[in-house]
This record gives structure tokens, sequence and C-alpha cells, in this order.
């Protein structure tokens, strides 16, 4: 399975940068980065009205390359003006083609709130998250068991980062819950044929929380969509290629918002 692949890939390539930097040390590269407000992530999502997130990325599993053009800080400060409320870039190498220097880079040039989307299979990751200049981590369910979930939490909290833990399902959305996630992001993509079901989230909100920040997340491409799920009462969406396909994004996202 393509989750179990890129698994084993993030652990291959944590090892390799143990070598470079101990844990010790990324704890301490972790701790000198004080560039951002502590859980400015979960600050910006927990606003009036639907939030956006908005994603930076080259390529994907399920569609291959998306654009050989990826100035990726335009990219970001593009979504900025556009009215995003927190950025998503993606630095897993393989399938992703993301960078950790994307990441870095965009921290230094934009204001939002920075996921750093990637495989989270060890604490290593989130220290290093955390150096990047990032807000938040991705922390699948699919990946990691309930315990490791509360664990890497509470990693997330001492460090003021917020954790988003992706669902796809009811079974998963309560191993989220048990684990005390604040933030859930409920993946309209089955990661195990890339179907898209944007109904998905919409169906699966009733078993989430009130006080729970709730994310949509995948396939979303029309203001339609966002209607939908803005109203079911989901908080924010997650949206990746529809953005990386337009060629002004600044005005794709204001449409998407329902702004032109
Ligand atoms: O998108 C994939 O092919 C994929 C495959 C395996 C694991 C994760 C995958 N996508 C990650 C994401 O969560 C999306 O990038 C994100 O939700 C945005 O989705 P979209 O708007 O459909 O680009």
């Amino acid at each position: 399975m393509i989750l179990d692949e890129l698994a084993n890939s993030a652990r291959k390539r944590i090892a390799e940068q143990k070598k470079r930097f101990s844990l010790e040390e990324m704890k301490e590269l972790a701790k000198s980065n004080n560039t951002n407000t502590p859980f400015a992530f979960e600050k910006a999502l927990r606003k009036e009205g639907l939030a956006f997130i908005c994603e930076v990325k080259k390529a994907s599993p399920s569609k291959s390359i998306i654009t050989q053009d990826f100035p990726y800080l335009e990219i970001a400060k593009e979504y900025e003006q556009g009215g995003a409320d927190c950025i998503s870039v993606l630095t897993e190498p393989t399938k992703f083609l993301g960078r950790d220097e994307y990441l870095a880079e965009i921290s230094k040039q934009v204001k939002s709130p920075l996921l750093r989307k990637d495989f989270t299979v060890d604490a290593y990751m989130i220290y290093q998250a955390k150096a990047l200049g990032a807000s938040a981590v991705l922390l699948i369910c699919a990946l990691l068991e309930t315990d490791t979930l509360k664990q890497y939490i509470k990693v997330c909290d001492n460090l003021g980062l917020s954790a988003l833990v992706e669902a796809h399902d009811e079974t998963e959305i309560a191993s989220a819950v048990k684990a005390g996630a604040r933030i859930i992001g409920v993946n309209n993509r089955n990661l195990k044929d890339f179907t898209v079901d944007i109904q998905n989230c919409v169906r699966l909100k009733r078993y989430i929380p009130k006080d729970v920040i709730t994310i949509g997340e995948s396939g979303i491409k029309t203001a339609t969509d966002i209607a939908k799920i803005r109203d079911a009462g989901l908080d924010a969406v997650l949206i990746g290629e529809t953005l990386m396909r337009a060629n002004d994004k600044k005005k794709e996202l204001e449409a998407l918002k329902g702004e032109l």
C-alpha cells in the first residue's frame, strides 16, 4: 500500500538525517526557533466562518506531476495575498517531490501558520518541523496507533505546535478523539485506491466532538463543494491540486471563497 511505502521511506530518510543531527541536537534546533506564536495554526482555524488551508505541492502519488512550474515561494505568497488562513507545505521527497528547504524558506517569507505535510513516523520529525519553522504537523491515524498519536500530540503540545490528526473513517476518528486530538482532518481520498468522495467529510462530521476543529481534506474543486462542507458545519478546508493547477492562484482562491 502507498502509505506503507511512504512511511518506510520516511523511516529511512530520518535514519540518515539522525546521522547528521542527533535527536538531542534536533531538540536544541527546535527550541532555538522561536519565530512562531505558539499554536498559531490552531488559533488561525478557530476563526468565525470557514478557514482555508492552501497547499504547496508539486506532485502526488495519485496524480504524479501536478505542475512543472513550481515557484514555491511565489505560490505561498500568492496564497497569503488571496486570504489563506494557513499554508500546507509538502516536504515528502519521493512521491510529492517536496523538500524540507521549501518549508524553511517559506517560513522566512510568509506570516501565515505553516503545516509540515509529511508522513510523521518518528517524534524526531516533530522537532524537525519546529526547527524548519512549521506551526503544525500531520499525524495520520492509518499509520499511528492511538497511544503513539497521544504521545506525539504531547510532544507537539510541549513545542507549541498544533497536531492535525487525519482520519478517513469512523474507527480512525474514534482513535483520534481517544488520543486527545484538537484538530481532526477528514480525508475524502481513500489512500488505498485513491478514489475521492467529497461527501466523506460531510458524512463523518457527526462523529467528531463539537469543540474539535474539523477540516475537510482532498478533492475540493468548486465553490459548490465548499458550500456543502460549510453547510455541514466543518471549520476548515484543505485544498491542494485545484489551486496548484490554477494559473492565477489568488483569483482562484478568491473565487473558491466566494469573493468574486
Ligand atoms: O494525494 C495523494 O495522492 C496522496 C496519496 C497518498 C497519501 C496522501 C496523499 N495526499 C495528501 C493529501 O492529503 C492531499 O495533498 C491534500 O488533502 C490535498 O488534496 P487535494 O486538494 O486533492 O490535492
